[in-house]
């Protein structure tokens, strides 16, 4: 007999769509709001979360069937409720596939949302810019990504698709929705934010960072700036019909030259997130503002302004 699932019927490889139905329900139950956006918070951006007014939080540990972080520092855990007038989900923080997790896996949480009802999924991270006019604490919405890890055949949408989640073979064109970056540059510079960029976002296996032959090869191939991470949830939500707005945090600036010795680290990382924590948490509520007050439902009670 034909095996149904050749990719194997372990849940690293598939969750049928009841299963995640069934996730889906478990948090609906447990919450009081029924959210419409989904935040993905970047490594050292997690603290948008404070920003969200009768927040119940749910440690990933505590959903069935949901995933756990396993990077040293990060929180893990869902925080529910309203921010900017609108009822919202946020993660703190992400799965990355260097973690050990299937990309399936690792993009679970996205079906998850889509079938809570959620509309829009808002997603930040940490990056290193490879595009030589990018500086340290640059803000880069992001236009559209090589999907470095996916182009070789390692998807989440992998193995037996289920129509009722998407079709079979989604397009990729304005998967990052340009009607939103649009207004974020607008946002932007209401904000006075300098020299907003839009560009290429590159996703990488990780967790080693990129050797200096393959950050010039990246710049060559037009990447702005390359993470360990997005890629596949972006996927994985256009596959499902969800909006998507994406921002990366420039976190370090990626080393071209043998000569000058630099060496990447994590503290840098947290250290930048930290510095433009309240600019980006900013930007990302002027975001759902203007969501909220396109959908009627604008609460001038709520800000989160600092
Ligand atoms: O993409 P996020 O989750 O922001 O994390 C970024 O920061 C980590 C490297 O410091 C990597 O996981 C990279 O992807
Ligand atoms: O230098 C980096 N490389 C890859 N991902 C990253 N995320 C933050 N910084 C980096």
């Amino acid at each position: 007999m034909a095996e149904k699932y050749p990719t194997g019927k372990s849940e690293e490889n598939h969750i049928p769509y009841e299963a995640v139905k069934a996730i889906a329900d478990n948090i609906l139950s447990r919450i009081q709001v029924k959210p419409v956006i989904g935040i993905i918070c970047g490594s050292g951006l997690g603290s948008l979360t404070e920003a969200i007014t009768n927040a119940q939080n749910i440690e990933y540990k505590d959903i069935p069937g949901f995933p756990v972080s396993t990077v040293a520092g990060h929180v893990g855990r869902l925080v529910v409720g309203m921010l900017e007038g609108l009822p919202v989900l946020a993660m703190q923080e992400r799965f990355h596939y260097y973690e050990g997790y299937s990309l399936i896996k690792c993009a679970r949480p996205v079906r998850v949302m889509k079938l809570m009802g959620i509309e829009y999924l808002m997603v930040t991270n940490a990056a290193s810019g490879i595009n030589p006019a990018y500086k340290v604490g640059d803000i880069m919405l992001i236009r559209d990504h090589i999907n470095f890890v996916g182009i070789s055949g390692n998807s989440p949408l992998r193995g037996p698709n289920d129509e009722r989640f998407g079709p079979r073979f989604p397009p990729m064109t304005d998967a990052y929705d340009p009607a939103l970056i649009t207004r974020a540059l607008g946002i932007a510079e209401e904000m006075g934010i300098q020299d907003v960029k839009v560009g290429t976002y590159c996703f990488l296996g990780g967790p080693n960072q990129e050797s200096i032959a393959e950050c010039k090869m990246l710049h060559t191939i037009g990447v702005d700036a390359v993470g360990m991470s997005t890629a596949h949830e972006v996927v994985t939500a256009q596959h499902c019909g969800l909006k998507v707005f994406a921002f990366s945090l420039i976190t370090s600036k990626a080393s071209l030259d043998y000569e000058k010795k630099e060496y990447a680290n994590r503290a840098e990382v947290v250290a930048v997130g930290k510095s433009r924590e309240s600019t980006c948490r900013e930007l990302m509520c002027r975001m759902i503002k203007s969501i909220a007050a396109e959908r009627g439902t604008s609460d001038p009670s709520c800000g989160c302004s600092m």
